[in-house]
């Protein structure tokens, strides 16, 4: 940060004001005011960025196994021992309450920990020897420069999704993170910076489309991770492959879960709170149907309501459950869900809107929402709300259930809760999602698990993170080699040194 509250680009291993002339307002969502400015980078600010990372890309592309894994253990050290710090930041400027920003850093700290491991992996593998003097063996290299455009829901951890996998691998970045919470790209950067990366391995770029297009249609830049909505996520899939670039590209969601009469309604009414309205329902696993078979849907309406009643909204910094949204229009587009859901003949259980949040009437509040017999036609039922709004669609059983979670456009995250252990089989084989919970709200995948849906939720093949992560961020070569004579002036095989 400077001296006039604007936050700067990080280029080539530190702030940059760059050339570009717009900037945007970051805001404190609980407060409603503006906190700070942030700079909106220009096709140029891109293209100094993408020529410090393609620069430093000469070294770090060659350095070792050992010097990569010793940058990376020392971000881990650092970034474990400072991430209150960050969780400052995040509940600042995202609004999400401390415990969620604590989650969000030890979930990112995950992949942190197995990128950790992978330096070693590049080194290839043997593979035989053809005869006495050839061998063929595979070379697994870095891609060269990748960008990485986040959202802004979890600032902290999407970028962690694929920076740390892309650095140990021997790649250098550019990271386009969201505009509306950015000063954690930053933070990181910084503390990259700390642990010893070289200046132009991890370069933060600030803005809007102008820098994300600078980066799809950039020559240097070798692929592209977005994380973000469908329709943005569908434009850079296509506008990146057209460029040429490698793409993986997860959308958005609208994720169910299917209660089967058999189920154990406390547990459901747990996993139906948590998942609904944890994080403000800005999550992309966040659950946003629960499709209720009709004999057992009045009594788990009584007990979400009865949860529901005890949740607090509020400041994060404070101790509550659930924080503001992310602007004030957001805001007001989840709360317009609520007159539609009326005007498409729901019956509104909840009404968030009427939330009252003491000392800070200025913040972008909306309560939990609860809205029962929402028609599957209604725009409530088929967008993605992102806010904390659990629609309850009635089911007859197992069959329409599936039919309505397979006939959707999203495939992200989707659960079901029932003791019949023959249904939760055909369930995880029979849905369309790439992510299936049993009696469990919001399958997160372990860090050395993939992460990713499938239909609108993925474009491209490559998920997040895992072994997708590792195949995404390296490319493979097969080499046959001749081994001659060194007193014929052939092939030096004298024990490398580290650079
Ligand atoms: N599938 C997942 O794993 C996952 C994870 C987190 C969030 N999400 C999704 O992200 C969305 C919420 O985040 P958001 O509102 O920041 O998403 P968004 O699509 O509005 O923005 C994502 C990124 O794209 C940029 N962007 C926005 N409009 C653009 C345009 N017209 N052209 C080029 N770039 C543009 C933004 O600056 C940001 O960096 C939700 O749909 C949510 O489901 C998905």
């Amino acid at each position: 940060m400077n001296d006039q509250n604007i936050l700067d680009h990080w280029i080539n291993g530190g702030p940059s004001a760059g050339t570009g002339t717009r900037t945007g307002d970051v805001y404190d969502p609980a407060k409603g005011i503006v906190q700070k400015q942030v700079r909106f980078a220009s096709a140029g600010d891109v293209d100094t960025a993408v020529a410090a990372a393609a620069k430093a890309f000469g070294d770090w592309g060659q350095s070792s196994i050992a010097r990569r894994q010793q940058v990376m253990f020392a971000f881990r050290e650092l970034l474990n021992s400072r991430k209150g710090e960050l969780a400052q930041i995040l509940t600042a400027e995202h609004g999400k309450v401390l415990s969620d920003a604590a989650g969000e850093i030890a979930r990112g700290l995950e992949v942190v920990e197995f990128a950790c491991s992978l330096p070693h992996l590049t080194k290839g593998a043997f593979s035989e020897q053809v005869s006495t003097d050839v061998d063929v063996y595979t070379l697994k290299q870095p891609v060269g420069v990748v960008g990485i455009i986040s959202p802004f829901n979890f600032p902290a951890m999407v970028p962690m999704w694929f920076f740390p996998i892309a650095i140990a691998t021997g790649n250098t970045v550019v990271l386009k993170p969201s505009e509306k919470d950015p000063s954690a790209a930053n933070w990181m950067a910084e503390l990259m910076a700390e642990a010893g990366l070289p200046a132009g391995v991890f370069n933060v770029v600030h803005g809007d489309k102008e820098a994300v297009d600078a980066l799809l249609v950039h020559p240097d830049v070798a692929s592209i991770s977005f994380v973000g909505s469908t329709p943005i996520a569908k434009y850079v899939y296509e506008t990146g492959t057209a460029h040429g670039k490698r793409v993986q590209a997860l959308g958005g969601a609208k994720n169910h879960m299917l209660v089967l009469p058999d189920a154990d309604l406390d547990l459901v009414a747990d996993a139906a709170v948590n998942a609904g309205f944890g994080s403000a329902g800005e999550r992309c696993m966040a659950i946003s149907v629960v499709l209720a078979v009709d004999t057992i849907a009045d009594p788990l309406i009584e007990k979400i309501t009865e949860r529901m009643a005890t949740l607090k909204t509020g400041d994060g910094r404070r101790s509550c459950d659930m924080g503001p949204l992310i602007t004030r229009e957001h805001r007001d587009k989840v709360a317009s869900y609520v007159d539609q859901a009326s005007t498409d003949g729901a019956t509104v259980v909840v009404d968030g809107r009427d939330v009252e949040v003491d000392g800070e009437p200025d913040g972008f509040w909306l309560g939990p929402t609860l809205i029962d017999q929402v028609p599957t036609t209604s725009k409530v039922y088929t967008d993605e709300i992102f806010g904390p709004v659990l629609s309850v669609v009635r089911v007859s059983g197992y069959p329409e259930g599936l039919e309505l979670i397979n006939s959707g456009p999203y495939g992200n995250g989707t659960a079901i809760f029932t003791n019949d252990g023959g249904a939760a089989r055909r369930f995880q084989r029979e849905v369309e999602a790439g992510m299936v919970g049993v009696n469990v709200p919001i399958p997160v995948p372990v860090a050395y698990h993939s992460f990713g849906g499938w239909k609108g939720s993925l474009f491209g093949d490559a998920k997040a993170y895992g072994p997708h992560g590792v195949e995404f961020f390296t490319r493979e070569k097969a080499v046959t080699a001749r081994w001659l004579d060194p007193s014929h002036g052939g092939l030096n095989l004298g024990f490398p040194q580290h650079s």
